[in-house]
């Protein structure tokens, strides 16, 4: 962490590299359902449900590890326990730079989620300028030197992901008109991109985007990555072109098993040497997700 008295130049400064590595992770939950006694109800367990079974892999610095799975396979649950954010308790480990999670590393590991809260009548501009002003550190410094510094992590944020043009558009909401789905998610990104993360956690940072923008929106995580940081991503369904920025993939089946987890560039042909090879010109990634939807 920077020390206090260097805090203006946070964002400046590149974040210090943290690799996640994660061993045998495994959820589940009981399934309760309601039985009568006599004139009691009393609860009983129904069955035990699987969510996620066993994953081990690693995110390293630089790369762009994207969790690859059908709708239900786990994804948004395992992203959430590598950000060290699941409420409850997980079974395995996971660790940063071989070390459990400390209160400061914990500070590092940025984590999006699918669902963004975001007020529909600021700007791009404003909504990261509240964000900073809550979320950075305290300077101590005159009131001046701080709103220099909150202007800085915001412009900085601005240019990283690409928001320079919409910067004074409303962000937007059901009601009032905005800025675009693919601004948007980088809007939310940028509420952690802010703190100068080591680590960004990105659940589906795709959804609901056309094919262009999702191009966009990957491309700028896979800079993220080159310039340093480790980025996780889940993503529905990337085009070939996209998948080509994922540096490693993590394929989820249902009940949360791993088919693969490797270099993104050698899954097909792992998959060949295990009997199962795609069509000519076929979309590695959807030629994944069938398997994973045992197609
Ligand atoms: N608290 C819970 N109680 C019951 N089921 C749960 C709970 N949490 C997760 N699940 C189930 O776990 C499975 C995995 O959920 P998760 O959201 O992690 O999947 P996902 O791959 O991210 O799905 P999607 O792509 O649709 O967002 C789903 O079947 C979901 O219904």
């Amino acid at each position: 962490m920077a020390p206090a008295s260097n805090q203006d130049s946070l964002l400046s400064l590149p974040a210090p590299a943290i690799s996640l590595q994660f061993a045998d992770i495994s959820y589940r939950i009981k399934i309760t359902g309601k039985k009568t006694s006599g004139a009691k109800p009393i609860s009983q367990m129904l069955e035990e449900k699987t969510i996620i079974e066993g994953i081990t892999g690693e995110a390293s610095s630089g790369q762009l590890l994207a969790v690859l799975g059908p709708s239900g396979s786990g994804k948004s649950t395992l992203l959430t326990i590598l950000a060290g954010r699941f409420p409850g308790h997980h079974g395995g480990i996971v660790l940063a730079n071989g070390n459990r999670f400390s209160r400061a590393v914990s500070r590092l590991i940025g984590f999006v989620p699918q669902e963004d809260f975001l007020y529909p009548h600021l700007t791009v501009r404003e909504t990261l300028t509240y964000c900073a002003m809550l979320r950075l550190p305290r300077s101590g410094g005159a009131a001046g030197r701080r709103d220099d510094r909150v202007i800085k992590a915001v412009d900085a944020v601005l240019c990283e992901l690409g928001l320079g043009d919409c910067a004074e558009t409303a962000v937007g909401g059901a009601f009032v008109r905005g800025v675009s789905g693919g601004e948007r998610k980088r809007v939310s990104i940028g509420h952690e991109m802010l703190l100068n993360p080591s680590v960004v956690v990105v659940d589906e940072p795709t959804s609901g985007l056309d094919a262009t923008a999702a191009g966009r929106m990957l491309e700028i995580l896979a800079g993220m990555a080159r310039r340093g940081r480790t980025v996780v991503a889940s993503v529905h369904q990337p085009s070939s072109r996209a998948y080509q920025l994922f540096d490693v993939v993590l394929l989820l089946a249902a009940e949360g098993r791993c088919l693969y987890f490797g270099k993104g560039f050698d899954a097909v042909e792992y998959f060949g040497s295990a009997g199962f090879s795609p069509g000519m010109n076929v979309n590695p990634a959807d030629f994944m997700l069938d398997l994973a939807n045992g197609v």
